[in-house]
């Protein structure tokens, strides 16, 4: 059995004069899980997660943290023993990255030298150049300064991770990339994420188990994201998951069987084409002199360059492989191997075929 990390029992929160807004809260969040906090606003979810710090104290109720009563460790002391990222990442202004990085180890006693150190190795760590080290947080991008709220979140290596809405404020594409980089991280760090969001999509990318709150601070669901998008335990569950919860769920269809086809392409390198094919008349994808992917060429205009959809690479789920097809300009979803380079393409016909080949196969499982 998985070992608890955070435990709520029966937790409820009043704020002086309403409703409560977290309403007798049990539940068990696994060590080295991500599980995700996920409702409507107002459901309690940021008040459940500031009471896991102290932030916000329980009207009644018992919460532990690795087996301790929270209450028995001085809050300040609690708060700094966990990473916390927010919204809008929190830095303080008049700091460089640095040493926005370097706050709590500074704070835990780590000498100057020591904590820039381990702040640069941060940098590497959230996939930011050692030259943005020295800028003041201004000068960086939305995504950029919520990479280094993440950095600064793990500066001190704390085993357990929280998070507040921390990608809501970046468009979607940088959005996606910082969900990409944070499961890649977990992967090799192993922290305690809770993570709120009242993006369903986010939920179910990033949770181990996902946690649906409903109005009134009660807990509706919690269970591994699959279960939620394939029986959701009653109509609000149902309706906050949406009614395209199929194809969501395809989020954890396997995508073994879709066959990688060749792909016609052009070379471009030093600002020269060169086409390596004779597949005249069709669409090309155009890459660079190591194969990374630049777009497509549409047919007869060869040296227009038209920007690609999404990215698949082998081992992603069906979702991933569908919406690589459906993006692209021209129907084929461009499959790249671990390096980044283009190994073909996939086809939206075949991966339709094999979503219904699954359907077919859960079906008959019913
Ligand atoms: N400091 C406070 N004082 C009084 N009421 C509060 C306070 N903080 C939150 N609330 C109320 O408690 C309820 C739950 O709020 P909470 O912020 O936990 O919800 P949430 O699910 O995180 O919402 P959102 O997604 O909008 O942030 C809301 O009705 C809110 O108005």
């Amino acid at each position: 059995m998985d070992q608890a990390m955070i435990e709520f029992q029966s937790v409820t929160k009043q704020y002086p004069g309403g409703q409560p807004a977290v309403d007798g809260l049990s539940m068990s969040i696994a060590k080295g899980s991500v599980t995700v906090f996920v409702g409507p606003s107002g459901c309690g979810k940021t008040t459940s997660l500031r009471m896991i710090n102290r932030m916000v104290e329980p009207t009644s109720g018992t919460i532990t943290v690795d087996g301790r009563d929270v209450t028995s460790v001085p809050a300040a002391e609690l708060r700094r023993s966990m990473g916390y990222v927010m919204q809008s990442a929190g830095l303080l202004p008049h700091r460089s990255v640095l040493d926005n990085i370097a706050t709590v180890p500074r704070l835990n006693g780590v000498s100057k030298r020591d904590a820039r150190k381990r702040a640069e190795e941060l940098l590497d760590v959230v996939g930011l150049a050692h030259s943005l080290g020295g800028r003041y947080p201004s000068q960086l991008s939305g995504g950029q300064q919520q990479r280094v709220g993440v950095a600064r979140a793990l500066a001190a290596d704390p085993p357990v991770l929280l998070m507040d809405e921390p990608f809501s404020a970046v468009d979607p594409v940088v959005r996606d990339e910082l969900q990409q980089e944070l499961l890649r991280l977990q992967k090799d760090l192993a922290k305690t994420i809770v993570f709120v969001t009242h993006d369903i999509d986010e939920a179910t990318i990033l949770g181990d188990k996902v946690a649906v709150f409903a109005t009134g601070g009660k807990l509706a669901q919690y269970a591994a994201p699959e279960e939620i998008l394939r029986a959701p335990a009653n109509n609000f569950v149902a309706s906050f998951v949406g009614r395209d919860r199929g194809f969501r769920h395809l989020g954890f269809t396997s995508s073994d069987g879709v066959a990688i086809h060749p792909v016609p392409t052009i070379i471009r390198s030093s600002g020269r084409y060169e086409s390596d094919s004779s597949a005249a008349g069709g669409w090309q994808l155009v890459v660079d002199a190591d194969k990374r992917p630049l777009g497509w060429s549409a047919p007869g205009t060869e040296t227009q360059l038209i920007p690609g959809g999404s990215l698949f690479r082998p081992g992603e789920s069906l979702r991933r492989a569908l919406d690589a097809a459906l993006s692209s300009p021209s129907g084929l979803g461009v499959a790249l191997d671990a390096e980044g380079r283009v190994l073909g393409v996939v086809r939206g016909g075949e991966v339709l075929a094999l979503i219904e080949e699954a359907r077919q196969v859960r079906q008959a499982a019913l």
